[in-house]
């Protein structure tokens, strides 16, 4: 069978496509012309490369940092914790991130407007961008800001900066554009502060700001306070906390204070908490549309015994598999597979799609004229984005391949040796199942690897293939299987095939089935598509994906600095006191998952408890936290997901290497601490939750200048209610370690809306006490949140307007990893050792050829997904002490 491909599509831009078209057509497209075509490799080196030049150039990040940090426990006269959030104005993340005003070059958003993904504008361009207006870089931005304070009439307020929504204004001022102040000044006028504040003169400006905030001319409360001299080594007592929660109830504003109150508060202990519920942006209320959610019909009533199969087969999938009547998807898709036909598969998570491309594959391999031998090599090759993945679809093929003994499936997916591999490869797969790095890798490197007999080829998770920058791995295949055979039967599936993936159906497939369970008319014959060609790509464009039933979805508004505790509420409420919940919180690197892990692990699960024996019969023992991540040992990988995979209970940490694909049974939530990337993948995180035809649920955590999200989850047909924070918060009443002992107290009842913060404070300061405990674990929490930043740079550019790192606020998110103040040497990580003078910022070609930047970022989104041969990133080691954070070697 030749594929026959349409004629080029003017419209196809894509160099991806184009490369595969090539392949397709037959045409040997050699890896040095595919190498450098990969849009997410530039974009990376690009987004990794202005991160790391912004950062390392600047010199004055660590007073930048200070700047923002938020901590009422650092020393006050002239230290950095009080402007973060206690009275002057936030700085943003985004502003810690980037190079310094003035130096050549520093024009452009670097951190914040570089991206990480295809198509993204060029940071040069950002400057005159409009989302760069407004920023502290802005080129028009500094010749208006020379001009000094601007006088505006009583009551004009400035209009917010597009990337500070919903964080309130500090007391007696209002945010500004470019991350200024509005401060109300004497006789009621606003006064703007546009002044670039050069680093020299910035002593000079902060005074100024100060004086500007504080209505009576003195300078704000924070900045008077008497520094502690041992601000961070004596651990908080209750007692501490208990005086300051009393002193900040009884405080009047700041403004108001008098010189006579403000000696008061001199006198007063120091006071290492931070003050969790104080300066929080406002949560917006959510605005969204009831939308209509796509659903399917999962089931049918049809028995795999009105297929034409092989009777073995058919008891195999009754008795071992304990199936009895087909899934919708498996009854469009394995009649069409049966008849030899190419398939484009769409249908939703948890539908049953490995068994509707399976039973059809083993069908036709059992029923070949001259039997099957092991030494004819791959008959079938099956790609799949991650190793997990792989070994539940090789678990899946080993037993519908039961009865047929001769048929041999094997699994290539990295982590393992080679040379074992290369060995079984040698003795002979009949049914090969690989992650694409991998497979590459044996293509180039083993000699017995051979596609003489491959008739099939299975892309699941096809659009997840595409996107994560696997197109050229995808070609090099594609060419070693067209080298040795041109006709083959392709199938394609995902619960969300997205237009990338359209696109490559058009050209990969030969006329083919497009099968789409949630579309009125169900199956579309290939003659009818080609007349449909574009109606069938705008309906992709479309992207509504359909949800599970049964799956009920929640969206629920944190503050930054509240992050942390109220996941710690939430998985104590559900895992704890609930109980009978298995849980899986998704986040966005792996350096959280390991960072979080360790901290809900010591702190709520009793970890801590050896070091307070008072509360140790409250143990949670039922609390069992795993984590899986791209970083682990393969070894340890393998031994988390079939721990996770048999356990009733427990809490999965992980990043979206567990996003696609794996069938967890029995999961009742899944939480999304950081916000997926698109809501493709946002699909595919809540589907590891009730999964053919069960119950579930899922969360989704976002920030408050993030709550736009909802609405794009509602464009594309997904509706999430709200939960309330307040709610989650008030399960901490039912943990009384975390109770603040008051003398004469008596036991409340309910929820007193001022003791669940007291308890939320105590466990905010659980997990800062164990930050703060040893140096390691301080560059941990560093590490884990640098990650973060680096992370949420890569949001596509569609979504800039909702995850922009200039809406971030250091200090406030610096409590979210347990860090008392905003970190002052984010650098440390990336430019540790170096002693390079600051050079000028390097033009976008020669960030694209850099690739040390590169791996920073692609390392994170592509070690998630490698073949684990070569990735060079730091491996999370097995053994015990190397996991500890104070042991945690931070790399360079
Ligand atoms: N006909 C069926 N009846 C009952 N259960 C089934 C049937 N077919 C498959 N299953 C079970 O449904 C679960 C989900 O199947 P599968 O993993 O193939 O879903 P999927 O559609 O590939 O999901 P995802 O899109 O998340 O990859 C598996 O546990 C599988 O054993």
């Amino acid at each position: 069978m030749t594929i026959s491909c349409p004629p080029l599509c003017t419209s196809l831009s894509c160099s991806s496509t184009a490369m595969l078209r090539a392949v397709l057509t037959d045409t040997r497209w050699s890896s040095d012309q595919a190498s450098g075509s990969s849009p997410l490799t530039p974009c990376c080196s690009r987004t990794a490369g202005s991160l790391r030049t912004a950062v390392s150039r600047n010199p004055a990040l660590g007073a930048a940092a200070a700047a923002s940090s938020t901590s009422e426990s650092s020393p006050s006269g002239g230290s950095s914790s009080a402007a973060g959030s206690e009275g002057l104005p936030p700085r943003s993340a985004a502003a810690i991130l980037q190079p310094p005003l003035g130096l050549p070059g520093a024009c452009a958003a670097a951190a914040a407007e570089a991206p990480g993904r295809p198509g993204w504008g060029c940071p040069a361009a950002a400057c005159t961008a409009p989302g760069a207006a407004g920023t502290d870089r802005d080129p028009g931005r500094l010749r208006q800001g020379r001009s000094g304070a601007v006088p505006l009439p009583l009551g004009t307020f400035p209009p917010p900066s597009p990337h500070r929504r919903g964080h309130g204004p500090a007391p007696g001022t209002v945010p500004g554009p470019c991350g200024r102040s509005w401060a109300m000044a004497a006789g009621g006028t606003l006064l703007l502060n546009l002044s670039p504040a050069p680093r020299g003169r910035s002593r000079q400006s902060g005074a100024l700001k100060r004086k500007l905030q504080s209505p009576n001319g003195n300078p704000p409360l924070k900045r008077k306070r008497k520094p502690s001299i041992n601000t961070f080594k004596k651990p908080a007592t209750e007692v501490d906390i208990r005086q300051k929660e009393s002193s900040s109830q009884k405080s009047t504003p700041k403004k108001q204070l008098t010189d006579n109150q403000n000696e008061n508060q001199k006198s007063k202990p120091f006071i290492k908490t931070s003050s969790l519920f104080r300066n929080n942006p406002d949560i917006p209320k959510i605005h969204r549309k009831a939308v209509q959610q796509v659903q399917e019909n999962v089931f049918t009533t049809d028995s795999f015994s009105q297929l034409d199969l092989h009777p073995h087969l058919i008891s195999t999938i009754n008795t071992v598999l304990k199936i009895s009547s087909m899934t919708s998807v498996q009854k469009q898709t394995i009649p069409v597979l049966l008849q030899g036909k190419d398939a484009l598969v769409r249908s939703q998570t948890g539908s049953g799609k490995t068994l509707a491309y399976g039973i059809p594959l083993v069908q036709s391999l059992q029923g070949m004229e001259s039997k099957i031998q092991r030494s004819d090599g791959p008959y079938a090759l099956i790609l799949v984005p991650t190793r997990e993945l792989a070994l539940q679809s090789f678990d899946t093929m080993q037993k519908l391949l039961k009865p047929f003994a001769w048929i041999v499936p094997g699994v290539l997916m990295g982590g393992e040796k080679r040379k074992s591999e290369k060995a079984r490869l040698r003795k002979g797969i009949n049914i090969l199942i690989s992650t694409p790095g991998r497979l590459v890798d044996h293509i180039k490197s083993t000699e017995c690897i051979h596609f003489r007999c491959t008739q099939w080829l299975i892309i699941d998770e096809a659009d997840r293939i595409l996107d994560l920058g696997f197109e050229k791995d995808v070609t090099v295949i594609l060419n070693a299987l067209n080298a040795e055979r041109q006709t083959r039967q392709n199938v394609l599936l995902s619960a969300t095939l997205t237009e990338g993936v359209t696109r490559l159906a058009d050209i990969s497939l030969n006329d083919p089935v497009s099968i789409s369970i949630a579309d009125e008319t169900q199956i579309r014959p290939a003659s009818q598509m080609d007349g449909q060609a574009s109606s069938s790509s705008n309906c992709m464009e479309q992207e509504n994906f359909a949800v599970p039933e049964k799956l009920k979805q929640y969206v629920m508004v944190v503050p930054s600095k509240l992050r942390l505790v109220t996941l710690a509420a939430f998985i104590l409420e559900k895992c704890k006191f609930e109980k009978h919940h298995k849980m899986i919180i998704f986040f966005s690197s792996c350096e959280q998952v390991e960072f979080y892990y360790e901290l809900l692990l010591k702190v709520l699960s009793g970890g801590l408890e050896s070091e307070q024996p008072e509360h140790s019969s409250l143990s949670s023992a039922h609390l069992q936290f795993l984590r899986l991540h791209g970083n682990m040992e393969q070894e340890e990988r393998t031994e988390v997901f079939q721990e996770f995979l048999k356990s009733k209970t427990g809490i999965l940490l992980c990043t979206d290497v567990a996003a696609r694909g794996l069938d967890l049974p029995q999961v009742t939530w899944i939480v999304q601490y950081n916000a997926p990337a698109s809501p493709a993948e946002y699909i595919h995180r809540i589907g590891r939750t009730a999964r053919i035809g069960c119950h579930g649920n899922s969360l989704l955590v976002l920030a408050p200048s993030e709550a736009e999200y909802v609405s794009l989850l509602a464009s594309h047909k997904i509706n999430v209610s709200e939960m309330k924070m307040e709610k989650v918060l008030s399960s901490l009443m039912k943990d009384n370690r975390f109770k603040l002992h008051r003398p004469g107290r008596k036991q409340s009842c309910g929820t007193d809306p001022q003791e669940v913060r007291e308890r939320a404070t105590v466990l905010q300061t659980r997990f800062e006490d164990h930050v703060h405990s040893s140096e390691g674990t301080v560059r941990w929490a560093k590490k884990a949140l640098q990650s973060f930043l680096c992370a949420y740079t890569t949001y596509p550019r569609n979504l800039k307007h909702i995850f922009h790192i200039k809406s971030l606020h250091l200090g406030h998110l610096a409590k979210s990893f347990g860090l008392r103040d905003a970190p002052q040497n984010l650098t440390a990580f990336s430019a540790a050792g170096s002693k390079k003078k600051a050079k000028p910022r390097p033009k976008r070609s020669d960030l694209l050829k850099k690739t040390r930047g590169k791996h920073c970022l692609a390392e994170i989104l592509r070690s998630e997904y490698s073949s684990g041969m070569d990735t060079g990133v730091s491996k999370v080691k097995k053994k015990k002490n190397q996991r500890k954070p104070g042991n945690q070697q931070i790399p360079t």
